[in-house]
């Protein structure tokens, strides 16, 4: 093949990666089999080394990468992350409730309820839509660059379908339950120190200095904010999930929009039995303002929005 026709294949097999990527690890939907996606793969991999110039950051090829980082650099987040108060029963919520329309009198509300994942806080940067930065939260205001980290996983696009000029976007990487209990039994194998739990061994896979042991965690993730963005303006919380789903997003599916507080209590004490079904760890739902002009009207206290609440189930009943 000459050069041009090089480029040429180089492009194709890059659009077809993304997009089986996207079948298999955001929509759970694959439509090949793995050995053909890796031969695809093989195939961009080895036209790449004939021609480096052609090498992109958002190439499927370059999900791990290969040196070993000595620190983490600092960065700050392009809009602070904000941390949630907790609601631990159904009088918190009527109070977040009663808070809520105190200060929007004779206004329709609506709630958007979401699971909240138990995992590690991530921030992604992308630019044109390339993936240019992943970070943790940090202290909200700066966290750390683990962007080598973040593009192993795979439910995290490189390239987003529909690119935007600039989009902030955060979200929950966690490890699933299957992937924990396997790894902590080859760590016991192994002699190593056990992780006391899906929240800790993620947030251990995700701050390694070498991206190849994060690669090898089988991490995923759901996204379910926006910081800064530029050339979209959503106008409810449920809208903007949609359109993260759009540009290619793993979005948690159970989101529910109700417009009163009494069937949010319901759909909480709902998932009090049914979390533990689920294939991932969850600590509670989080419960949002649906309207984002009212979320803007709302505001935040020092460290929390009012627009928004956590709810925590009750503490387990430890098993004796
Ligand atoms: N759905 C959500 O908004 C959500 C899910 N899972 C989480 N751990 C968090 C944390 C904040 Br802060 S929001 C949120």
């Amino acid at each position: 093949m000459d050069k041009e026709a090089v480029r040429k294949r180089i492009e194709e097999l890059r659009a077809l990666l993304h997009y089986h990527n996207y079948r298999y690890y955001v929509l759970d939907q694959p439509e090949i089999s793995d050995a053909e996606y890796d031969r695809m793969l093989r195939e961009l991999i080895s036209l790449e080394q004939q021609y480096p110039e052609f090498i992109t950051p958002d190439s499927p090829s370059q999900r791990v990468g290969g040196e070993v980082a000595k620190e983490f650099r600092e960065v700050a987040h392009l809009k602070p992350m904000y941390s949630l108060d907790n609601a631990f029963g159904p009088e918190d919520l009527k109070e977040f409730d009663r808070r809520v329309r105190s200060l929007l009198p004779g206004q329709e509300v609506e709630y958007e309820v979401e699971l909240k994942i138990d995992g590690l806080a991530i921030s992604l940067v992308y630019e044109n839509g390339v993936l240019v930065r992943g970070a943790t939260r940090g202290n909200g205001t700066t966290g750390e660059d683990i962007t080598a980290n973040v593009k192993t996983i795979k439910a995290i696009p490189l390239k987003l379908r529909n690119p935007v000029p600039l989009l902030e976007v955060r979200g929950e990487a966690y490890m699933p339950k299957e992937s924990f209990a396997r790894l902590n039994e080859q760590r016991e194998e192994r002699g190593e120190p056990l992780f006391a739990n899906p929240r800790n061994a993620a947030a251990g896979s995700l701050r390694q200095l070498d991206p190849k042991v994060t690669a090898e965690r089988d991490l995923s993730a759901f996204m379910y904010a926006i910081g800064e963005v530029q050339g979209y303006e959503p106008k409810t919380q449920a809208e903007l999930m949609e359109w993260l789903l759009e540009l290619g997003f793993r979005v948690n599916p159970y989101r529910e929009v109700f417009n009163n507080i009494d069937d949010v209590i319901n759909y909480c004490q709902s998932w009090h039995e049914k979390r533990f079904s689920l294939p991932y760890v969850i600590d509670g739902l989080v419960i949002k303002v649906n309207s984002l002009a009212q979320q803007e009207a709302l505001g935040f206290t020092a460290k929390s929005p009012r627009w928004a609440i956590a709810y925590k189930f009750p503490a387990e009943i430890a098993e004796t």
